[in-house]
């Protein structure tokens, strides 16, 4: 199956228009040579032919129907077309949180009610593959090319798979740009989906919410309408871009930013990824990588918060320590 070259089908001007440029990300055959240059060196990469999730093809609405199982699946509901993901064990740091989105679990048979008679509200099924589902999903499952990624996972010494979500969105459904601390193997199924992605080098551009905020890994910038005046620095962003079809896999790398976009005025868009833990490095070298730095910054974030016990006493504190010594 040709992975997402062909027969793409898809009006690039249906992709909301944001206000930072853009390049291209490099769309590889897995056996290309810079292929793994770029995952090694954790940069993203579309990767064709890998024939990773073909038995996933197929999975459109009618067959996820059929073959998902009656298990109750989690499904986000939103007002508008962004579902900011949140950590509802951390709502309680932040008494004056409102979640943006509502939480619900529901059957596939209520999910697709919802899609067909959505009203004026919008749903994302994002739910981790697990053995609620049905005998023929399993063997679809199993059918993945798991010696591929197997093989990537030994090669670049990564972590364990920790899930497989299952992603199934309204078209123009929108995941606004955080990032993750896994790799990821993110293959897309059925419809389109754009992926804007920004390097972890871009952090101090794209303002995480604090670490304690239910928002933690989430940037406080709403693409729709930055707010430069708090967040100065969103000017000096620049993206990198893929539309991803049926069969295309997308490497996103550990901490690497992400904004994801269901085509509007289309199809449902179905996607599943592949989430692993980072590697463990052998010996630390200098100077460390900006992923390492990253993982640094969120540990000092978490060790203050914890001395102090007061978000609020944060920010004076570590001016004293930069202010006029390290600037
Ligand atoms: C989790 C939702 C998102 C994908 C993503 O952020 C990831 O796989 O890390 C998307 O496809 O809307
Ligand atoms: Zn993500």
């Amino acid at each position: 199956m040709a992975s997402g070259s062909g027969d793409r089908k898809y009006d690039p001007n249906k992709f909301r228009k944001y206000t930072f440029d853009t390049e291209p990300i490099p769309r590889l055959h897995c056996y290309h040579p810079d292929t793994d240059r770029l995952i090694a060196n954790e940069r993203p990469v579309v990767i064709t032919d890998t024939h990773l999730a073909d038995t996933a093809l197929k999975w459109d609405l009618e067959y996820l129907a059929k073959h998902l199982g009656s298990g109750q699946h989690t499904v986000y509901r939103s007002k508008t077309h962004k579902f900011k993901y949140y950590d509802e064990k951390k709502i309680k740091n932040l008494p004056s949180f409102t979640p943006p989105t509502q939480v619900l679990r529901m059957t596939f048979a209520e999910f697709l009610d919802k899609l067909r008679n959505p009203g004026k509200d919008r749903y994302y099924l994002q739910q981790a593959l697990n053995d609620t589902v049905g005998k023929q999903l399993v063997l679809d499952y199993l059918g993945f090319n798991w010696d591929y990624v197997n093989e990537q996972q030994r090669k670049f010494k990564w972590g364990p798979l920790t899930s497989n979500l299952l992603l199934v969105g309204m078209p123009g459904n929108v995941t606004p740009a955080h990032y993750d601390e896994q790799q990821n193997f993110f293959a897309q199924l059925r419809g389109y989906k754009r992926v804007l992605l920004f390097p972890p080098e871009q952090f101090g551009c794209l303002y995480s919410h604090p670490i304690h905020s239910p928002h933690d890994r989430q940037s406080q910038v709403d693409f729709d309408a930055p707010d430069l005046a708090r967040f100065p620095r969103f000017r000096e962003v620049r993206g990198h871009k893929v539309v991803l079809g049926p069969g295309d896999v997308l490497y996103i790398p550990m901490y690497w930013w992400h904004h994801v976009e269901s085509l509007v005025d289309s199809e449902v868009t179905v996607s599943v990824n592949f989430w692993y833990k980072g590697g463990t490095v052998d010996k630390i070298e200098y100077p460390l990588s900006i992923q390492q730095k990253v993982a640094i910054m969120r540990n000092i974030e978490k060790m203050l918060l914890e001395a102090l016990h007061d978000p609020d006493q944060m920010a004076p504190l570590l001016c004293d320590i930069v202010k006029g010594r390290y600037d």
